[in-house]
């Protein structure tokens, strides 16, 4: 058995390492003591193996890897090699050489650490960040001083752009898009387009030739694009920041170039155009995903006013099974994070007894919460507190779904479904990461069981989760249940005692109330906000909201939910037809 473990975890290096040094594709022996020393990198995975001397070479690069596979490295060693072999030394007044561009906060500073590891011994090239939230007076003082390598979110970008004289950009030579699709999927398309006008490096849509305004010349500009993920999204910035670009990780039969123009469907955005290259070859990015192949992926399919008492049942067994565990739990909206995160960590019951004082903490693990509404010095200090634990649990949105890079992640859960294929994709690739194993589990209502054909289209298939076993293995007043029978998990003892002890406890709880209440309604919202295909599946009109309310450990009568819901939502109509505004990009915003 331990055999066929180790063989097996043979198996998965081999899928992830390639059989060369660092050395051999082309680095200098400085940097890849840097990466041996500083970042305990031996040998490259075959994403950086195929990438690096692509983007040595000064050609724009197409690059799209399953999660965890290390691209990040693939576009920041070939960069610090570029820049440290600069004779003279390059200095801070030469002001940025490479941007590269990410969608979250937390994956900007994920990105400028390992930057900041890399350039240890190259200490004349300075790395930096801009990103939403923080100071930007502060800012303007460093990018005065002159940063590098920068590491930006798109519109804080774009404000100092504007906005900053003394930023200096006219030796950019890099332009890194990374996680692509989910910058533009956040609503930054016009951003973008303007990041690029700003810095000449758009291509213009029949030539290739450049557009905007000048550049120093002497050195080509060089545009890299990578995500797991490249879907028709990506197109449009591919057209406009890529010229004659070498592909990397799309395998031919999923690519399709086309020999004629060929459009795809209008979404009424401005990234939904084919990609064309200049020579005239469209390409579509058919989404078939690459997922870690040592990811367990399993389903879980629940009655919607008992996923609660499930969800916590599946922590408690997994949390109880091993002494640490690392696990992310997915929710939809902020306000679900905040309910539930609070819920968790303050919850107390017994399975035992109806008494008071002999309740206990329901989940004992260190439980962290983020989302895009916190504020940022929170945000980072769950950011970082998440890294380094050993066994604890994060609730959030999807501001973690892409890039973080979080040690040790076992198991992924996706409480509320991510909609998109894409985005399961990104969500799942917290864990199993490099060569590790990982385990993901996605609830479904029984309504929503057509979500598995949506992700089979895209080659990825789930098992069903053994919840029943669960359930059964928990003891209820002192003794086990062997619940042969039971067929359907809301009638099992154990959840009808939970949800019981739930609600109980939330109606005892003003403040948890509360947030159960603003929980629900931000919840039946963002479900509603399911779009194109995934209406189909998410209905809203099968919604029991009754049940929804359970699942908050609400008592109340759905109907007094759910006029206030239906007001907001009227309230939501009108404000838009004022506004203007596309539903897509406020929803998307803010994670
Ligand atoms: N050559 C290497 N040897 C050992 N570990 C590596 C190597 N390259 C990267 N790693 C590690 O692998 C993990 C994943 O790397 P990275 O975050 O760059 O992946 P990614 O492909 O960008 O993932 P995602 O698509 O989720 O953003 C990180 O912990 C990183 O430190």
């Amino acid at each position: 058995m331990e055999r066929q473990e180790s063989s097996s975890k043979k198996g998965d290096r081999d899928e992830i390492f390639a059989d060369c040094s660092f050395a051999s594709l082309g680095l200098h022996s400085a940097l890849c003591d840097q990466l041996k020393e500083r970042l305990g990198f031996e040998a490259p995975t075959r994403v950086q193996a195929r990438t690096i001397p692509v983007v040595l070479s000064g050609r724009h690069v197409l690059v799209s890897a399953a999660t965890g596979t290390g691209k990040t490295i693939a576009y920041l060693a070939p960069i610090v090699h570029h820049l440290q072999k600069r004779d003279p030394r390059i200095e801070r007044s030469d002001g940025t050489f490479a941007l590269v561009l990410v969608p979250t906060r937390e994956l900007c500073l994920q990105v400028y650490e390992i930057l900041q590891k890399l350039l240890h011994r190259f200490h004349w090239i300075v790395p930096g960040y801009i990103m939403g939230g923080e100071n930007r007076s502060k800012e303007k003082a460093r990018l005065r001083k002159g940063i590098s390598i920068l590491v930006a979110t798109p519109g804080r970008l774009l404000d100092h752009l504007k906005n900053t004289s003394s930023f200096v950009r006219m030796n950019l030579q890099w332009i890194v898009f990374d996680e692509a699709d989910r910058i533009l999927e956040l609503g930054f398309g016009k951003e973008i387009e303007d990041i690029l006008n700003i810095l000449g490096s758009k291509q213009s849509d029949s030539t290739g030739e450049k557009t905007g305004a000048s550049r120093d010349a002497g050195f080509q500009r060089q545009n890299l694009l990578l995500s797991a993920t490249l879907n028709e999204k990506v197109n449009h910035l591919a057209k406009i920041s890529l010229k004659d670009p070498v592909l990397i990780g799309l395998d031919e039969k999923k690519l399709q170039l086309h020999p004629s123009p060929q459009k795809v469907g209008s979404s009424g955005s401005d990234i939904d155009e084919e990609l064309e290259f200049p020579g005239k070859r469209e390409m579509s990015l058919t989404s078939n995903y690459n997922l870690p192949s040592q990811l367990v992926q399993r389903y879980v399919k629940v009655p919607c006013g008992s996923r609660l008492a499930v969800l916590l049942s599946i922590l408690k067994h997994l949390f109880e099974r091993e002494a640490s565990h690392k696990i992310v739990v997915f929710f939809s909206t902020c306000d679900a994070v905040d309910f539930h995160y609070t819920l968790i960590s303050e919850f107390v019951w017994s399975p035992h007894s109806q008494e008071k004082e002999v309740k206990s903490k329901f989940l004992r693990c260190k439980t962290f919460r983020l989302h895009g509404n916190m504020k940022q010095e929170d945000r980072r200090i769950t950011f970082q507190s998440f890294k380094t634990e050993k066994s604890a649990l994060l609730v959030s949105t999807d501001v973690a779904a892409r890039g973080l890079d979080f040690p040790k992640v076992k198991c992924i859960i996706q409480y509320d479904s991510p909609g998109e294929a894409t985005e399961y994709v990104h969500r799942v690739g917290r864990t199993a990461r490099l060569d590790e194993r990982g385990e993901a589990l996605l609830f479904l209502q029984p309504a929503e069981m057509d979500y598995l054909q949506d992700l089979e289209k895209h080659g990825v298939s789930l098992a069903e989760y053994p919840m029943l076993k669960v359930l059964d293995s928990f003891p209820l007043y002192g003794q086990k249940l062997h619940v042969k029978n039971f067929v359907l998990l809301d009638l099992h003892p154990w959840v009808l005692a939970l949800q019981k002890g739930l609600e109980l406890f939330i109606s005892a709880e003003a403040r948890i109330h509360t947030l159960a209440k603003s929980a629900y309604c931000s919840w039946v919202r963002a479900f509603a906000a399911h779009r194109g295909e995934l209406k189909r599946i998410f209905m809203v009109k099968k919604l029991h909201l009754g049940h929804v309310a359970k699942s908050f450990a609400l008592k109340e009568q759905p109907s007094l939910v759910g006029q206030s819901f239906q007001k907001q939502a009227k309230k939501r109509k009108r404000d838009q037809r004022l506004k203007g505004l596309s539903k897509r990009r406020k929803v998307s915003r803010k994670t």
